[in-house]
């Protein structure tokens, strides 16, 4: 049913909900539109409202092929609209839920588009804050380009920051997206123009794997994952495009490459991609990851276990959104944090290869203790030496040790 957002332009048909509201398709006096209507919770809060009108400036400045320009912005009665550029295509999250992983060349060149527009924004002294999938919308009506990837551009380029005003996060919450969080945020430094690469890395590696370095389990866990462990190589990557993730996903903002200089650096390695498949990685099991788990620090008991979620990782801290891609949780203490180095990040495994505590491994370590047994039997016979037996029950443990990544 259509209805009239302000006097100049009418929403006439659902395309998508956020956690911030509803994107309609509409119509303006130029023509064509997408408006985001924010949550009535969000539009009658008369502090964001103000922020709203004075981030006005900033938000409509931002000019770029590759960054879904915010043409207006309407505060009318109940309503709190923003009016953007409309995009025919779908975004990243769907692409990747259908394709489960994209070749290397695709990913590449989405990734480096992505890495255009935080240039620009980053240039104008804009930090995205919440850059992931949902946000990179696909321009179906775009020339191809490599790896028969349309252009990507960048979307909800400020909303993160109105919304993550102080009276709705205080000074010690974190709004964001667990799985995407750089470091420093969650030691609750402010976030700088870093934080959107260590996003952008980490949505790299989720295109290129089909789940993201930290993810899995509960937000605490994933959050502590974030300071504590090192990403763990996939199988089968080009080591330079290895190197360049490696990079970005450091955890000290000042060692990431900056926006301009990653966007310039992936398409260098485009030639070398051409005609890759999709890599060979096997989802890691959703079952391992919550048993590996470490119990959160002060978890609030009956708070549900989500791969993503608007959970709260203390008592109290109550999730700002009622959409699942978003958490709003505090600062977690130091000591919290040191309790993280277990290694719970999930282990990417080649294609095809046992999961740990599987059946199948479970058979193959049977199968590798008895050859393992019959060649020592072999050399205790020929040498007289049993010390065998320590090296068989090591190499027993070596697939979980070789995986855990405690990092200081
Ligand atoms: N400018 C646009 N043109 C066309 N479609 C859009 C546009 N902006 C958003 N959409 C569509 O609307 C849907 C909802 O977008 P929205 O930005 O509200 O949510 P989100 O990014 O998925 O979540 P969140 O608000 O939690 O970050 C998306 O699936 C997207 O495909």
């Amino acid at each position: 049913m259509a209805r009239k957002i302000g006097s100049r332009y009418t929403a006439n048909q659902i395309l998508g909900r956020g956690s911030a509201g509803t994107v309609w398709l509409g119509e303006g006096p130029d023509g064509p539109v997408a408006i985001k209507l924010l949550r009535e919770d969000l539009a009658s809060d008369q502090e964001l409202v103000g922020r709203f009108v004075q981030e006005r400036t900033a938000l409509l400045g931002l000019e770029h092929p590759r960054i879904v320009t915010v043409r207006d912005l309407v505060v009318d009665g109940n309503d709190l609209a923003l009016v953007m550029d409309l995009v025919r295509g779908t975004d990243l999250r769907t692409r990747l839920e259908r394709e489960r992983r994209l070749a290397p060349e695709a990913a590449v060149a989405i990734v480096a588009d992505v890495a255009d527009a935080l240039a620009a924004a980053h240039a104008a002294g804009v930090v995205h804050r919440d850059v992931k999938p949902e946000n990179v919308l696909l321009d179906m009506q775009g020339p191809l380009g490599p790896g028969g990837a349309h252009p990507a551009l960048l979307t909800d380029f400020g909303v993160a920051k109105l919304i993550d005003s102080p009276k709705r996060t205080r000074a010690t919450k974190i709004i964001g997206t667990p799985d995407y969080l750089a470091p420093e945020i969650v030691e609750g430094l402010p976030p700088r123009a870093a934080v959107d690469i260590y996003a952008l890395a980490t949505v790299l590696y989720e295109l290129l794997a089909g789940f993201t370095p930290f993810g899995g389990g509960h937000p605490g866990a994933v959050l502590r994952r974030h300071v504590t462990e090192t990403v763990v190589p996939l199988p089968g990557i080009p080591e330079e495009l290895w190197q360049l993730l490696v990079q970005c996903l450091a955890k000290a903002p000042a060692s990431r490459l900056r926006a301009s200089e990653l966007a310039a650096r992936l398409r260098e390695q485009l030639p070398t991609l051409a005609g890759l498949p999709p890599l060979e990685v096997d989802e890691p099991d959703p079952a391992e990851e919550e048993a590996g788990e470490p119990a959160p620090a002060a978890a609030p008991e009956a708070e549900p276990v989500r791969r993503r979620g608007a959970v709260s990782l203390v008592p109290g801290a109550r999730p700002d959104s009622n959409r699942d891609t978003h958490t709003s949780m505090r600062v977690p203490a130091p000591d919290e944090l040191a309790g993280g180095a277990h290694g719970t990040a999930r282990v990417p495994r080649a294609a095809g290869a046992p999961r740990p505590g599987s059946a199948r491994h479970r058979a193959a370590v049977r199968r590798r203790r008895v050859t393992l047994g019959v060649a020592g039997v072999l050399v205790a016979a020929a040498v007289g030496v049993g010390a065998w037996f320590a090296s068989a029950d090591g190499d027993d443990q070596a697939p979980q040790d070789t995986h855990s990544t405690s990092a200081p």
